[in-house]
């Protein structure tokens, strides 16, 4: 592939493979995977229970490899990059809110929002300054200084979401956001996620939960290793 990318692009992927080889069998878990994400878009992937979604989440986000095929994230060839390149593109151009949060339970909220900047040696004040920012607009300036353990699931999820904001990635990752949350505060998170829009920050959703659909652009589901798009 040519390296004259769509700048508005910021992921291409082209017939990408992944096996997982255990003692008693190779298992083909992504199949020739294509997608294409723009600038500012907003994706789903569905699928069931073990088709390979997680997979392709950790691969799109550097955290495991692929066999074949080719990978650009904001036009850098992702096949050409070192373990270093890839944890400074993880911190500097992705933003990920696990089903779980991940939240640091040893350091308060605020803290918390911080952690990305003070891994890129962002100075305290500049770090204090965007922390109040996204504390004010996620609702959260009262709680700035509790830990996570002291916060309902709703508000350790916009932790977790001003988190993956603050280094202003092109793209955030989220998996299964929806899942730990019955359906009025599922609501409210796709309300949340809806605001992200005027950041021009891409979204790709990892979901069983096809309510999300009310937010995105575009859908695909995963079947059997294969992406194909889902109205
Ligand atoms: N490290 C691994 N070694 C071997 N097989 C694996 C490994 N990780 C995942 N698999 C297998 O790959 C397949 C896809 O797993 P994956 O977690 O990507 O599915 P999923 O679509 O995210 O499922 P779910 O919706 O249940 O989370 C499954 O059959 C799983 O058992």
């Amino acid at each position: 592939m040519k390296n004259e990318k769509n700048p508005e692009n910021i992921i291409e992927i082209k017939n990408l493979t992944k096996n997982f080889t255990t003692p008693s069998e190779t298992l083909k878990v992504l199949r020739g995977i294509n997608l294409t994400i723009r600038r500012g878009e907003f994706i789903s992937i569905m699928g069931p229970s073990g088709s390979g979604k997680s997979t392709l989440l950790n691969i799109i986000g550097l955290l495991d490899s692929f066999e074949e095929g080719d990978y650009f994230l904001s036009g850098i060839d992702i096949n050409t990059l070192s373990f270093k390149d890839k944890r400074r593109i993880r911190l500097y151009k992705l933003g990920f809110i696990f089903q779980t949060f991940n939240l640091i339970q040893t350091l308060t909220i605020q803290q918390n929002i911080e952690f990305p900047m003070a891994l890129a040696k962002i100075s305290q004040s500049k770090q204090n300054e965007k922390s109040e920012i996204l504390l004010e607009k996620f609702g959260l300036s009262n709680k700035a200084r509790n830990f996570p353990y002291q916060l309902s699931i709703g508000e350790q999820q916009r932790v977790a979401i001003s988190r993956a904001l603050v280094m202003e990635p092109v793209l955030i990752l989220l998996d299964e956001p929806t899942g730990n949350l019955d359906a009025k505060n599922s609501e409210k998170t796709l309300d949340y996620l809806q605001t992200l829009r005027r950041f021009n920050t891409s979204i790709l959703i990892v979901s069983h939960n096809p309510t999300v659909k009310r937010i995105t652009d575009k859908n695909y589901i995963l079947e059997e290793g294969v992406l194909k798009p889902f109205k």
